[in-house]
């Protein structure tokens, strides 16, 4: 097959500039993913370049497999040896390799907010500081810009009261993490950058291993992260990023749009390709993309065009609250199922995780089966998080902060009294909290319980250590056990620890995918994997069912059916960028929004709004307004969420075991069960080779036989 058919000609240009830089700068839905994937295809293929000299960056580790996939279909297994992956991910790789040279021990783990907010607590609590004027996020938070900026404790410029007491922290909680032989996620980057600024022979290396370097979603990238790819990009200056100004979204995090603009005067000579035809949406939604974003002034300016001059009008539909507008996606989405579609061409977007609640609730309710992107993260559970502790302890014995978690949990004597003279010690010594529990033979002012206890958890620990080399599940589920953790949470008998007890079952078992998968059992590699698991890695892809994320979590992505939701001043935009002066990127946000969707677009938006138990009125979003409109339906309802309503209510009264119902998606099944009454009741349906399902009757828009679907 010829790789260039399947590319346009400004496309298939930016594939063949392969030698020096290029800069593919479109807008939304134009091919640059595509054409990066198809550069790497083109390289390995037809110019000899070995998949192991490639190193590509993409947004997500979703988006990282779906490259690796894609390009081993191209070229074959040898893919397997390609650097692709998110920043984070790549610096970790490197990290392991050399961070020795910045006087880390190469077994570090990797802390997250809920780690390095624990840190920051302990750092206040040294300085006597209160804890309530000063939280450990106003400190995260001014710590991770500085990271993002590449400005350590010693480039700190503020001198006022409040930056100086950043600094003192800043300056503390660094010699902390390296106490703990710990980096934030921040510090990943960070320490990668340090490194390859201060080691040219490692800097050197690297060069010559990548001899092409890709960078996707580049608009995205802040100051850390472009300074990480300009130290990889070799002499020969063979770098290709694409990205596109006006999705540029992550600027609270320090992304910089400058980088786009820079690019020419880093990289002299550069190429800079454009694309103009876009080959994922109608005109109309085009038109009506390209008609809000216009509003922005800073911008490099570009305007899209399909083929596709057809489609439907944008519907636009006012709820009166959120449940109405989470009720009328659910209509939108049955609609689109009726029309042919499958769930999982239909997509949710919101503009913050708390706007999910209401879509969930509609969807179960409505019987449609939903998949959350984002949300309480497995990851981050308490029992998780427990098990994870120890094994990062037996990993990496420094690492005080995971101990002190454990240190007494489940409960073994070692109380509050006894954990503060272990520190003690361990400061007095210099020795790791691990050490100090060693040595509590010889600690004065322990109780002999606290003492016995102690060196009964060194030595458990160090059993565990021991275990280096079995199978890691294997090891998971015997630190489990051993730990008493299961043993515990087995004697509780709640349905709560039953819950918790799945999750640690599910933890094994990741444990045993991960060792299948990457073909190691080594326990750091598995830590810095679980460090790095994303939202998304978390989503079950091929579970099926309709989408529900922020426009954050959907960049990049493309969907037939897209709803856009809570498209209200305050909401989106987000109120915090109405008082920050940070309301154009919100509105390319909106544009990230709207060009997701291939075929059909529906922005919705609530009269009133419950958010935290306060019920607001919040006008129209400006977005909305700007919109066209005659690119939007004149007809703005499928049907009125009301009449719906007491449609569906009308034929559920004196539901009866035994009778036979219609439901709009699973078709007919007979009650099997019926509890409550009035608008609680929920009626059991089983569907016969569909399962047993339970709605709630109100909303399950029920028919009878007698009256037909
Ligand atoms: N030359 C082409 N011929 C046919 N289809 C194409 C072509 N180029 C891109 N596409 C298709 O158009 C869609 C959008 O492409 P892609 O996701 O690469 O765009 P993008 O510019 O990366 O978008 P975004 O800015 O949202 O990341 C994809 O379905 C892709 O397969
Ligand atoms: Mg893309």
């Amino acid at each position: 097959m010829n790789l260039f058919d399947e590319l346009n000609e400004p496309q298939r240009q930016a594939c063949l500039a392969t030698d020096g830089p290029v800069l593919v700068l479109a807008g939304a839905g134009s091919g640059k993913t595509r054409t990066l994937t198809y550069r790497i295809a083109h390289l390995i293929q037809n110019q000899g370049v070995h998949p192991g000299q490639i190193l590509a960056f993409t947004f997500t580790n979703k988006a990282a497999r779906e490259m690796k996939n894609r390009i081993s279909v191209l070229v074959g297994p040898d893919s397997r040896f390609m650097w692709i992956g998110t920043f984070h991910s790549v610096a970790v790789r490197i990290l392991r390799e050399n961070i020795r040279h910045l006087g880390y021990d190469d077994r570090f783990v990797v802390y997250d907010t809920d780690d390095t907010r624990s840190l920051l607590k302990d750092i206040v609590r040294e300085f006597n500081w209160d804890e309530k004027e000063w939280p450990p996020s106003l400190f995260q938070t001014a710590i991770s810009r500085a990271k993002n900026k590449f400005q350590g404790p010693k480039q700190w410029t503020d001198t006022s009261f409040f930056g100086e007491r950043v600094r003192q922290v800043y300056e503390r909680y660094q010699k902390r993490l390296k106490d703990l032989n710990a980096l934030d996620f921040d510090d990943l980057i960070f320490q990668t950058v340090a490194l390859l600024d201060t080691h040219p022979e490692v800097k050197a290396q690297y060069q010559r291993r990548f001899r092409h370097v890709l960078v996707d979603e580049y608009q995205d990238t802040n100051l850390a992260q472009y300074q990480m790819v300009r130290h990889l990009v070799g002499p020969e200056g063979n770098l290709c990023a694409v990205g596109d100004d006006d999705q540029s979204i992550y600027g609270w995090r320090g992304a910089d749009m400058r980088n786009i603009l820079e690019f020419q005067r880093d990289f002299p000579g550069a190429t800079i390709v454009r694309l103009e035809e876009n080959y994922r949406s109608t005109q109309v939604i085009l038109d009506a993309a390209n008609a809000v974003v216009r509003n922005n002034r800073e911008r490099l300016g570009k305007e899209l065009w399909t083929e596709k001059k057809n489609g439907e009008k944008i519907r636009v539909y006012r709820a009166p609250d959120e449940e109405s507008e989470a009720w009328y996606a659910a209509e939108v989405i049955h609609e689109a199922v009726r029309h042919g579609h499958k769930l999982s061409d239909c997509a949710i977007l919101y503009r913050t995780n708390a706007q999910s609640r209401a879509f969930e609730m509609a969807m179960s309710r409505a019987g449609i089966t939903y998949r959350l992107v984002g949300g309480k993260r497995f990851y981050e559970r308490k029992e998780v998080k427990d098990v994870l502790a120890y094994l990062r302890v037996v990993f990496n014995p420094a690492d005080d902060m995971s101990l002190l978690r454990i240190i007494n949990y489940p409960r073994r004597g070692i109380g509050d009294v006894a954990q503060r003279r272990l520190r003690e010690y361990a400061l007095d010594q210099g020795v790791s909290l691990a050490g100090a529990l060693a040595a509590a033979g010889n600690i004065e002012g322990l109780s002999a319980q606290a003492r016995r206890a102690s060196l009964e958890l060194s030595e458990l620990l160090r059993s565990f250590q021991a275990q280096d080399g079995q199978s890691l599940a294997d090891r998971v589920r015997h630190i489990a056990e051993a730990s008493h953790i299961m043993t515990q949470l087995r004697q509780e008998r709640t349905r709560e620890a039953d819950d918790r007890l799945e999750n640690i079952g599910e933890l094994i078992s990741e444990a045993k995918r991960f060792e299948d998968e990457q073909g190691t059992p080594d326990l750091g590699e598995f830590l810095g994997w679980v460090a790095l698991v994303s939202d998304w890695d978390e989503t079950d892809e091929d579970a099926g069912g309709v989408w529900l994320m922020t426009v954050h979590s959907a960049k990049g992505l493309e969907f037939p059916v897209v709803i856009v939701a809570g498209l209200e001043e305050g909401v989106f935009p987000h109120m915090r960028s109405m008082d920050e002066g940070t309301v154009e990127e919100e509105r390319r946000l909106m544009y990230v929004a709207l060009t997701r969707a291939q075929e059909e677009l529906y922005v919705t938006y609530a009269e009133t709004r419950t958010i935290l138990g306060r019920t607001t009125a919040n006008p129209v979003s400006r977005f909305i307004k700007e919109i066209p409109e005659e690119l939007v339906a004149k007809s703005q309802r499928i049907a009125p969420p009301d009449r719906a309503l007491s449609g569906a209510n009308r034929t559920v009264e004196g539901l009866a075991l035994g009778e036979k119902v219609r439901h709009p998606r699973f078709g007919w099944g007979t009650i099997v069960a019926v509890r409550g009454d009035g608008d609680d009741t929920e009626v059991t349906i089983a569907f016969p080779g569909g399962g047993v399902r339970s709605f709630l009757a109100k909303f399950a828009q029920l028919t009878r036989e007698e009256t037909g679907a």
